[in-house]
């Protein structure tokens, strides 16, 4: 095992800067997740781990000792790749001793390491046949097997799992998650796909165009984004253009919905983001799950009422668009029973948003 610590990491290919600055740490024996949309510089980064790249600027440090410029076979990673990568023509066997051939083990390490591998990922009687005639979840397997006989210190997978149908991929994901618990293995994994990274990581970084926008355990992302690319990137949400109108220490703030005239919202003080940037737009976050309803009218702050323009019935629940006016339609979730899991379409209804579920961020996407 060990840790990893990126410090100024920048890398340009040309004109493009694929990663613009990048400062993070990781632990050893932690599962972290490197998540954004594509093009984003997830690869990038991973590569220039795995000793893929070199960065243009900055130092990749393994336990601190200083790997910036070490040759990709003397850092002892293991990596899966998206297409696995692996060799058609060679049984299985031969793909996962592969590694082990090219580190010259004797042949007697090299059927009992094998050996344990193939057990472990559960493809022991598969080892005499050909990876062509895999399954994809099979190939996957093997591809895992042959990065962790090598005993990485550090396991980079890159989208493992984009090739895999949804049953596969949720099987996959348990099955990579007990592999690592099991090697107890630094692992740094690639992906655009937030349920993989909420379920597996103990911590996740979310990345667009080249930066790092926040680093934190899924909770923390979800609950807690520090702007409103984080907030729309993981999970359902609403934003609202907003106003900051008075700020006060240890109190309800006051909140003018930009969108919804002559209205005003209070929220705690601690649920706005630290040091916003006094002239940029700010964004009101809610997520549906925090957003309450009722079919009577309410008569308390923070309340809005709007007409149902959508009720999707998802079985535990119905997924709910509430237009409140041209510009603004609130996605709530009501849960299925009682009245409110038989709401249709056309429907009034009142919306109160809770000052402890709402948070006020930076927005990075611009004013709608
Ligand atoms: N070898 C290269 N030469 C030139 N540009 C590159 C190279 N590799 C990556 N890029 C560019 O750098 C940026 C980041 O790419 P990267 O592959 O790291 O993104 P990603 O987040 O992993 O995307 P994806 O999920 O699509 O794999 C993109 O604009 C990409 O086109």
């Amino acid at each position: 095992m060990a840790s990893v610590e990126l410090e100024g990491i920048k890398k340009a290919f040309g004109e493009v800067v694929a990663v613009k600055k990048l400062d993070l740490s990781i632990k050893e024996g932690e599962f972290f997740t490197f998540l954004g949309p594509s093009g984003c510089g997830k690869t990038t980064t991973l590569r220039m781990i795995a000793g893929f790249y070199y960065p243009t600027e900055g130092t990749v440090k393994f336990s601190q000792k200083d790997m910036t410029k070490v040759a990709p076979e003397k850092r002892n990673t293991g990596m899966v790749f998206q297409n696995y990568a692996l060799f058609p023509h060679m049984t299985v066997f031969e793909n996962v001793a592969f590694g082990l051939k090219v580190r010259k083990l004797s042949k007697s390490e090299t059927q009992m390491r094998v050996h344990d591998v193939l057990k472990k990922v559960r493809l022991e009687q598969y080892s005499k046949r050909q990876v062509s005639q895999l399954s994809g979840g099979q190939q996957q397997r093997v591809a895992l097997a042959r990065a962790l006989v090598i005993e990485p210190d550090i396991l980079l997978l890159d989208e493992p799992l984009s090739n895999l149908d949804a049953r596969l991929r949720d099987e996959m994901r348990t099955e990579i998650l007990r592999l690592q618990k099991d090697y107890r293995i630094t692992t740094i994994y690639v992906t655009h796909d937030q349920v993989e990274a909420l379920t597996m990581s103990d911590r996740i970084a979310v990345f667009n165009f080249g930066v790092c926008h926040q680093i934190g355990s899924p909770k923390e992302i979800y609950n807690q984004p520090v702007n409103d690319f984080v907030a729309s990137f993981i999970g359902e949400i609403n934003l609202l253009n907003c106003e900051l109108i008075n700020r006060k220490e240890q109190e309800s703030c006051t909140v003018k919905l930009l969108d919804i005239p002559d209205k005003t919202f209070y929220l705690y003080t601690e649920k706005i983001e630290e040091g916003l940037p006094p002239s940029s737009p700010l964004k009101l976050l809610i997520r549906p799950e925090g957003v309450e309803l009722s079919l009577t009218e309410l008569h308390e702050e923070n309340v809005l009422k709007g007409t149902v323009s959508l009720a999707q019935f998802t079985g535990t629940s119905v997924n709910l668009h509430i237009q409140v006016n041209e510009k603004v339609m609130i996605k709530a979730l009501a849960l299925n029973k009682g009245e409110l899991g038989w709401i249709e379409n056309g429907t009034t209804i009142w919306i109160r948003l809770p000052k402890e579920q709402m948070r006020i961020v930076p927005s990075i996407l611009g004013v709608d």
